[in-house]
């Protein structure tokens, strides 16, 4: 007898991985590493920033009081008493009428409250004059206006991009607390397969899966130990995915874990005593997507067809390695657009479509990304997003709105809404 599975929705399948998603450890790495990884402490602003107030131009510190009542008929004068750089100070107060020529970034000197542009004056003798009156703190950037000292800027579980290393580097963080990233390993299964270098033979056909996991992985900015490609054979496959266990936090395969005599991930799972998660899904490509845990890790069996195993990659593997590094943000970022082609299909489960979306002047528009079954791989090359066309008995008109999951995004999403 054939088996039924049960399916269940998109929702609860990502539920039940994040659920059974450990929590790597962190570790303290050099400032110029830390670019792409998660931060894992908070940072929080040992200082003000800016941390005493500044000039904001190049031009002449002034107190504005002494500029009042200046205008093109009646020019007020200031003296020149010094000149501070960016990096200097100067002590000595302001008195009436006196200025010092001051540059974009120094300290304001003692008395000041004001900076002219240098083009707003004219040259003198012994300084300037002025035909504009100003107001105390013109030009001025204060201590503390950009952060405060105590502050929590930013949270844990934020990727670090490069305003976050500048935001580090401003606080002198010259090594960062990060969470370490997992290792993946990877096997594609398959009699079938070929490698990247092997001619074509009749029945055969290359291993797509591996390099574009490992590509995923790397976009994500995780490695992985690639065990290769393994024949449909339970017993070797059996040690091999045992052998990667040992050497990895999780695990990738690709292929086998449908129904066909020769998909062998499910016996594998039985025979190492992994607890299944779910082996069915409310979704296509990608329904027969099975996780399953033993122990602390995660074996993320995703489907032989190239558009399933990419889409299942992106739906379930990637929320649950963010999630090993405590990512706030570990979804797939999520936006409304318009349909911009008819889809014919209906489907009774969930479809996620490869497309492509761009900006218009009437707002985002995905079009699907060419021939769209389960074993495409063109569309996966051509797309940018996944659309997602709820269940329904009905086919998708051009104009709807539909959702789409934005790929290869720096920035995740909090939650998943689908
Ligand atoms: N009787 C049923 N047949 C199938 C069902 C089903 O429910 N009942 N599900 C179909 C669906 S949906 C999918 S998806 C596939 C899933 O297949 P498997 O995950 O078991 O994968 P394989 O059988 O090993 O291969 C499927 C397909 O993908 C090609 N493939 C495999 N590995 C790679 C690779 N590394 N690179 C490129 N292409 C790969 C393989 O040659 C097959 O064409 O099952 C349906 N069948
Ligand atoms: O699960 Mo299959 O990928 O829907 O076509
Ligand atoms: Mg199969």
């Amino acid at each position: 007898m054939v088996e039924i599975r049960k399916p269940i929705p998109v929702s609860e399948a990502v539920r039940l991985v994040m659920e059974h998603t450990p929590t790597l450890d962190t570790e303290i790495i050099p400032l110029e590493k830390a670019y792409g990884r998660m931060l894992g402490e908070p940072i929080i602003a040992t200082h003000d920033v800016p941390p005493f107030n500044r000039s904001a131009y190049d031009g002449y510190a002034i107190r504005a009081e002494d500029s009042q009542g200046a205008s093109k008929d009646s020019p007020v004068a200031f003296r020149m008493i010094g000149e501070i750089g960016a990096g200097h100070v100067g002590e000595k107060p302001l008195g009436e009428k006196e200025a010092y020529r001051i540059m974009t970034g120094a300290i304001m000197p003692p008395n000041a409250d004001a900076v002219v542009m240098l083009e707003a004056t004219k040259g003198t003798e012994n300084g300037f004059t002025i035909q504009r009156s100003l107001e105390k703190d013109d030009n001025v950037s204060f201590k503390g206006e950009d952060a405060q000292n105590g502050e929590v800027l930013i949270e844990k579980g934020t990727v670090i991009h490069p305003g976050t290393v500048a935001l580090l580097a401003t606080f002198g963080y010259a090594e960062v607390t990060v969470s370490k990233r997992p290792v993946a390993g990877i096997l594609a299964t398959g009699t079938e397969l070929l490698d990247v270098t092997d001619e074509l033979e009749p029945g055969k056909i290359r291993n797509s899966n591996g390099p574009m996991i490992q590509a995923q992985l790397a976009r994500m900015g995780i490695s992985c130990r690639s065990y290769g490609m393994m024949e449909d054979n339970i017993d070797a496959c059996t040690r091999i995915v045992e052998e990667a266990l040992q050497e990895t936090d999780f695990l990738i395969t690709t292929g086998g874990v449908s129904v066909g005599d020769y998909d062998y991930l499910p016996a594998i799972y039985e025979r190492l005593g992994a607890k299944v998660l779910f082996d069915k899904i409310m979704m296509r490509p990608g329904s027969v997507t099975t996780v399953a845990v033993l122990g602390d890790k995660l074996l993320f069996g995703l489907s032989g067809n190239p558009s399933a195993c990419f889409t299942g990659f992106e739906l379930y593997t990637r929320p649950a390695i963010n999630g090993m590094m405590g990512a706030k943000k570990p979804y797939l970022p999520h936006i409304y657009a318009t349909l911009g082609e008819d889809y014919p299909k209906a489907n009774p489960y969930t479809r996620f479509i490869r497309g492509i979306w761009e900006m218009t002047e009437e707002g985002p528009v995905a079009v699907p990304a060419g021939f769209n079954k389960s074993n495409a791989v063109s569309s996966i090359a051509r797309g940018n997003c996944l659309i997602v066309l709820p269940r329904g008995s009905k086919g998708y008109k051009k104009g709807m709105k539909v959702d789409i999951l934005l790929l290869g995004m720096e920035q995740g999403a909090e939650t998943w809404r689908l």
